[in-house]
């Protein structure tokens, strides 16, 4: 990304793009001049710009106009419109076009600043959330964009990055992302799943062998390590390495060199080192199948990916990217989206399997769909009704109940650890309750078609505890009434 945000100033009056760009310049922007909206289109056209800001009257093409044509080519850039003083409408009207906002004339310098870098900022996020999502990254949730200005930051240095997350939350993206951002990016990404490797064959596959080390070496092969030269090395699953092998592993990240298996040639290497695990490392090394030295050496900079449980306002997303994408690959190109009802029931699904599992469940549902929008139906069955943890199990049942009667106090379900440290039953039973009532508000919802007042009749609770309920089970604001 530059250093500098551009900045192009759309005005007929010379003396306002005069005295604009002084103070932006002065700001630490650089900036671009258009007298009219045509000449600001041809600017855009030959210039990269962040922000752009737009009078409302000028010749050829107006400010509104302007906005339109930005708007339907450059969604993600930021338009700020000049208004007079005391024009609400018109400022209203543009800011349903989708200009970014709009400021008054005469201008407040602090106010004129602040809106500007506001604008800039939001720039940024748009593009590098653009940029991320051409490689098939995609979120927009405060977690995820937390993510990509890391991945920003460390992609270009020769740090180590630990990737940490559940099953299918995208370790393995952003790892391709690191690579193809960083001035690796053509040169080799090796990835290696250490999980999928049986014990005794990890060193040859990491380091290679020479003819006749072992039984079956008939020619020498060089390892991943060797085939990663210049680039990546992805190590998936690492927490899977057995220990003895983890201090080989260890020597080879920090100096760069190890020998083949039968081999006394030292080999060196320029590897840039990558790591993902679902396992806590912390409680890998206080059970000792995991070495602190290495854990400290990979753990440079550590990425948390967060579940998509956590990170909710993201499936709607999600679920258009694939849909998109499972319309060409299975050539169902009727099927436009996902219908409100079976988005609830996306929404309130915890998907354990994260956004591996989101994607196979697109993928079954477009098979099925045969009308234009995913309905519930489409939906595989365990999807549609998801069962409590223990089916029938009257502990739940009973305790869902409870939480709804007696919905201040669910103090004494709180969890005790047992001495094991193993999880309680109170946690468990919580647990169930949890998914109990997510299963009922959902289904109600279903009913009423997303009525807040009309669930919350049927359910027999006040429209408040239910808005309150939905927010904390993470269920998704429904439609006002
Ligand atoms: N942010 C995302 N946007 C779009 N697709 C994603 C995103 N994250 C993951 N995916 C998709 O979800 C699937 C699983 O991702 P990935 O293999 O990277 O997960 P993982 O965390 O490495 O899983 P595992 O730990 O099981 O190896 C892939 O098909 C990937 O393309």
């Amino acid at each position: 990304m530059r250093e500098k945000k551009q900045i192009l100033i759309a005005d007929d009056e010379a003396n306002l793009r005069r005295v604009l760009g002084a103070q932006l310049q002065r700001d630490g922007y650089d900036v671009l001049m258009a007298e009219d909206g045509e000449q600001a289109l041809a600017t855009l056209a030959e210039n990269h710009v962040d922000v752009v800001i737009s009078d409302l009257r000028m010749p050829k093409l107006d400010g509104m106009q302007l906005l339109k044509r930005i708007t339907a080519s450059q969604p993600e850039l930021p338009v700020i419109i000049i208004t007079a003083h005391g024009t609400v409408d018109t400022a209203v009207e543009a800011l349903k076009l989708g200009a970014f906002d709009y400021v008054t004339k005469p201008f407040d310098r602090t106010e004129f600043k602040n809106v500007v870098d506001k604008a800039s900022r939001t720039a940024e996020l748009r593009q590098r959330e653009g940029e991320m999502a051409e490689r098939g990254l995609i979120g927009q949730s405060p977690a995820m964009l937390s993510i990509y200005s890391v991945i920003e930051k460390v992609a270009d240095t020769p740090s180590t990055v630990l990737i940490t997350g559940e099953s299918g939350t995208g370790k393995e993206l952003i790892a391709r992302a690191l690579h193809e951002k960083s001035s690796r990016h053509d040169k080799p990404f090796i990835r290696v799943n250490c999980a999928a490797i049986p014990r005794d064959l990890i060193e040859s596959e990491l380091f290679g062998y020479e003819k006749g080390a072992f039984t079956g070496a008939v020619t020498s092969k060089p390892g991943r390590f060797e085939l990663a030269d210049g680039g990546t090395l992805f190590l998936d699953e690492i927490g899977e390495i057995p220990v003895n092998m983890q201090v080989k592993l260890l020597r080879a990240i920090q100096e760069q060199e190890f020998e083949r298996v039968g081999g006394i040639k030292t080999i060196e290497v320029d590897v840039r080192l990558i790591a993902a695990t679902n396992r806590d490392l912390a409680q890998e090394i206080k059970e000792q199948r995991f070495r602190e030295d290495l854990y400290y050496r990979l753990n440079v900079v550590q990425m948390r990916l967060p579940p998509l449980r956590e990170r909710q306002g993201d499936i709607p997303l999600l679920v258009e990217h694939f849909v998109k994408r499972f319309r060409e690959r299975l050539k169902k190109s009727r099927v436009v989206g996902v219908g409100d009802a079976a988005m609830e029931v996306l929404l309130a699904h915890p998907w354990p399997g994260n956004i591996r599992e989101l994607e196979n469940v697109i993928e079954r549902a477009m098979l099925f769909c045969d009308g234009e929008r995913i309905d519930v139906g489409d939906l595989p069955p365990d999807l549609r009704v998801t069962p409590p943890s223990s089916p029938g199990s009257h502990a739940a049942v009973a305790s869902a109940r409870r939480a709804e009667i007696d919905e201040d106090d669910d103090e004494d379900l709180g969890e005790e650890p047992t001495a094991s440290g193993e999880i309680g039953l109170k946690e468990l039973v919580r647990e169930a309750a949890a998914k109990v009532e997510r299963e009922l508000i959902v289904r109600a919802l279903q009913q009423t078609g997303g009525n807040v007042t009309h669930t919350a009749r049927l359910l027999k609770i006040s429209r408040k505890s239910l808005q309150t309920k939905m927010k904390e089970l993470g269920l998704r604001e429904a439609r006002e009434d």
